[in-house]
């Protein structure tokens, strides 16, 4: 049984609203969805898949008081990197999670979490879109930042993560002393897997040697090599001083990345192979790795986040802030999330907005010292650019 707020009593609440109640207040009115292809700024090559634009899924949810969330879903390559397109998120958004959701409080957040859960299976990034949309909402009809209803921020800016995936080692370079140049990342994460890793290595050995000493190199295999590359190519990436090797195995071979962790010198995350509570809990047992990458994306939404993170953290494996190129939308979500966690010991990488020609919101994330800060304002407190979400949205 939900006691009902009295909606005057609460900060921000329109106080002509016709509702006396919170739950009655922020019931979901609509829910509208777009496809959206967004230009980056170069090639962004993976393993699995190279793109020059990024897929995303913005959705708008409508709540009765008039407030407006919003929420994005992004994708690399249609489903190549997970399983959801573009295309399948807005179909399982309209077709089953917005009906499942409309005329519910938008403040419950748990409960509609539930409903989502019980109205389709997995689809964690169409879920997340509209987690992520509620939790605008309801911050907004309070008055309150997001993070204030995930139990409020314990930091407010976080160290930044550049990705390089050109595959072209001079130009990975120039890219690299462009972002310290601009105070804006410091630390660097490679992309591999795409070349024979002897080629791969060599640009990696490039990037090594041009940037200052010292300075933060991950690799991301995206799931790339077999165990039998990793322990040959070890030793290589060992010399090069490689801080932290990310998802080098097939997402399934949870067996094989407890095997290859427990030989290596440097630090194993998992990425692909941890979406839901069950992997993490599988993968964080078995030492499928010693870091844990936290995507919104693979979660499903904010609470499932926290727990995936509760779960890393109850098994000692130190968290790492992941994104999947989003725009300044889901990456302020990821941002209210990643500031109520105890700690997030390896920074975040959230630099979509900055790979995009153009962000896709207003008032987009502030990048300052190698570090991104948490946006301050009611809800997500960013505003999304309804005149990029048109000229970026798909037509047809
Ligand atoms: O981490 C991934 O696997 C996906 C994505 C996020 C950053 C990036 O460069 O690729
Ligand atoms: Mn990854």
């Amino acid at each position: 049984m939900n006691t009902p707020l009295t909606a005057q009593s609460l900060t921000g609440l329109p106080q002509d609203t016709p509702h006396d109640t919170l739950q009655e207040a922020t019931r979901i009115r609509a829910v509208t969805s777009w496809i959206l292809e967004a230009p980056t700024r170069r090639k962004h090559k993976l393993s699995n898949t190279s793109i020059s634009y990024q897929g995303y899924v913005f959705v708008r949810v409508t709540l009765e008081n008039g407030v407006e969330g919003w929420g994005e879903a992004s994708t690399l390559g249609g489903p190549r990197w997970a399983e959801e397109s573009v295309e399948a998120i807005k179909a399982n958004i309209d077709t089953y999670l917005a009906p499942a959701l409309i005329g519910k409080p938008a403040c419950l957040l748990e409960a509609a979490a539930g409903e989502m859960a019980r109205a389709c299976k997995r689809n964690y990034a169409a879920k997340s879109a509209l987690d992520t949309a509620l939790l605008d909402a309801t911050g907004k009809s309070l008055g309150v930042p997001a993070h204030v209803l995930l139990g409020g921020a314990r930091r407010t800016s976080f160290s930044a993560i550049w990705a390089l995936a050109s595959g072209d080692a001079a130009q990975e370079v120039e890219e690299a002393q462009g972002m310290i140049e601009k105070g804006w990342f410091n630390r660097f994460k490679i992309k591999l897997g795409f070349a024979d890793p002897k080629t791969d290595l060599d640009r990696l050995a490039a990037l090594q040697k041009a940037l200052p000493p010292g300075t933060d190199i991950i690799a991301d295999v995206n799931q790339g090599w077999s165990e039998a590359d990793f322990i040959r190519y070890l030793p290589r990436l060992a010399d090069l001083g490689v801080s932290l090797v990310e998802q080098p195995l097939p997402a399934g071979q949870m067996a094989a990345m407890a095997r290859i962790s427990a030989r290596s010198p440097i630090p194993i995350m998992m990425d692909e192979g941890v979406f839901t509570l069950d992997e993490a809990f599988d993968g964080c047992a078995r030492g499928a790795g010693s870091v844990l990458s936290l995507k919104l994306c693979k979660h499903g939404g904010v609470h499932q986040l926290k727990q995936v993170a509760g779960v890393a953290q109850a098994a000692g494996v130190q968290l790492y802030g992941g994104c999947l190129l989003e725009s300044s939308v889901g990456a302020a979500a990821h941002l209210h999330a990643f500031a109520t966690l105890p700690a997030l010991e390896w920074g975040t990488e959230h630099f979509g907005p900055k790979i995009l020609i153009e962000d896709l919101c207003r008032d987009g994330l502030r990048y300052e010292n190698f570090e991104v800060h948490l946006p301050e304002g009611p809800g997500l407190g960013v505003t999304p650019d309804l005149d990029l979400i048109d000229r970026y949205a798909r037509k047809d």
